[in-house]
């Protein structure tokens, strides 16, 4: 094999609760990832050297704090690679809008390479690795959607119903270590068992300070709730509602404001990504 096309897809956060602040700073979290079938595409040829080179769609994202190189190098250093290969990164999801799409391309190139490079590492190994790059790495290597706790790597398949959901980003940039670190933010939500999370009211911990600092995102909550119950994801900036159905979905979509970007997706219970991987065999 020497090419291998794959998708790196979106999450949602259906529930985000800060339960505490750890001695090293992070924060410990219980969250409901919820799985999209929408997001960016990686292509990943080999090459004749051991040299790894990406390319993108946007030339912005073409240096080596990407997650792909970052992920791609990481992979080759673990694993005594003397293999290499041209990565292309399609991108599609809006960036820093707490979709987890850098986190999700960084997994995919995980799971690509692992195939590409013939290494069989197993996917608990994958998993560590993802954790090195990034808190919501490992969930998109397992692939599932999920209940996390810890930072977001302690993860419990949870199957959800597959709903339609409309994701709105507002044209704001939210640094998420500005939030985590802000005195405001609530960091002491009662931890709840998996038994109680389907019963549990599901909120965003991170949304009312967001939605103080950042007025944009309240008023794109104000605009979405006309539709569907809504909230935001990770720490902003998108913020999603389930529809019934496509077509409902669609007609908010429709009324969107011009400057405001959206998208449809429907959520999954597994990633697409393991079903191409096995396409593969
Ligand atoms: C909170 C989530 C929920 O999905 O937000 P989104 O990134 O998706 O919006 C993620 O776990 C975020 O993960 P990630 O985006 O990888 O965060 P990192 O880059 O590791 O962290 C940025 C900074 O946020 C703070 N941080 C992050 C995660 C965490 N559990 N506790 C923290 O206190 C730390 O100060 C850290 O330096
Ligand atoms: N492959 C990548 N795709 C998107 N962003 C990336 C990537 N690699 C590194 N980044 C950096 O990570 C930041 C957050 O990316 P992203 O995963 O899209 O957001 P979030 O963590 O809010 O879901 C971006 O602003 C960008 O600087």
């Amino acid at each position: 094999m020497k090419h291998l096309t794959l998708p790196a897809v979106a999450k949602l956060n259906l529930f985000l609760h800060i339960t505490d602040r750890r001695p090293d700073g992070y924060h410990n979290l219980q969250t409901l990832f919820q799985l999209l079938d929408v997001g960016d595409e990686l292509t990943f040829t080999l090459r004749q050297d051991d040299e790894i080179r990406l390319d993108c769609n946007n030339s912005e994202l073409i240096n080596e704090q990407n997650l792909v190189l970052r992920a791609a190098r990481l992979l080759q250093q673990y694993s005594n690679c003397t293999q290499g290969c041209d990565i292309y990164l399609d991108k599609r999801l809006p960036m820093g809008g707490g979709l987890g799409g850098g986190s999700s391309d960084a997994a995919t190139t995980l799971l690509g390479l692992n195939k590409l490079w013939q290494l069989n590492l197993t996917t608990d190994t994958l998993a560590g690795l993802g954790l090195k790059l990034g808190a919501d790495v490992p969930l998109f290597v397992r692939g599932y959607t999920a209940f996390a706790e810890g930072v977001g790597e302690k993860l419990q398949p949870l199957p959800m119903a597959e709903k339609v959901y409309l994701v709105v980003t507002p044209d704001c940039h939210i640094s998420t270590a500005e939030i985590f670190q802000h005195p405001d933010l609530t960091r002491n939500t009662p931890i709840i068992s998996v038994d109680q999370v389907l019963t549990a009211p599901w909120r965003n911990d991170c949304q009312p300070l967001v939605e103080q600092l950042y007025p944009i995102v309240a008023i794109t909550l104000q605009w979405l709730v006309e539709y569907a119950p809504c909230q935001m994801t990770g720490t902003g900036a998108s913020v999603f509602a389930a529809f019934p159905d496509q077509t409902s979905a669609q007609h908010a979509l429709a009324q969107l404001p011009p400057s405001w970007r959206g998208f449809i997706a429907k959520g999954v219970n597994q990633s697409p990504v393991w079903a191409a991987l096995a396409d593969t065999e």
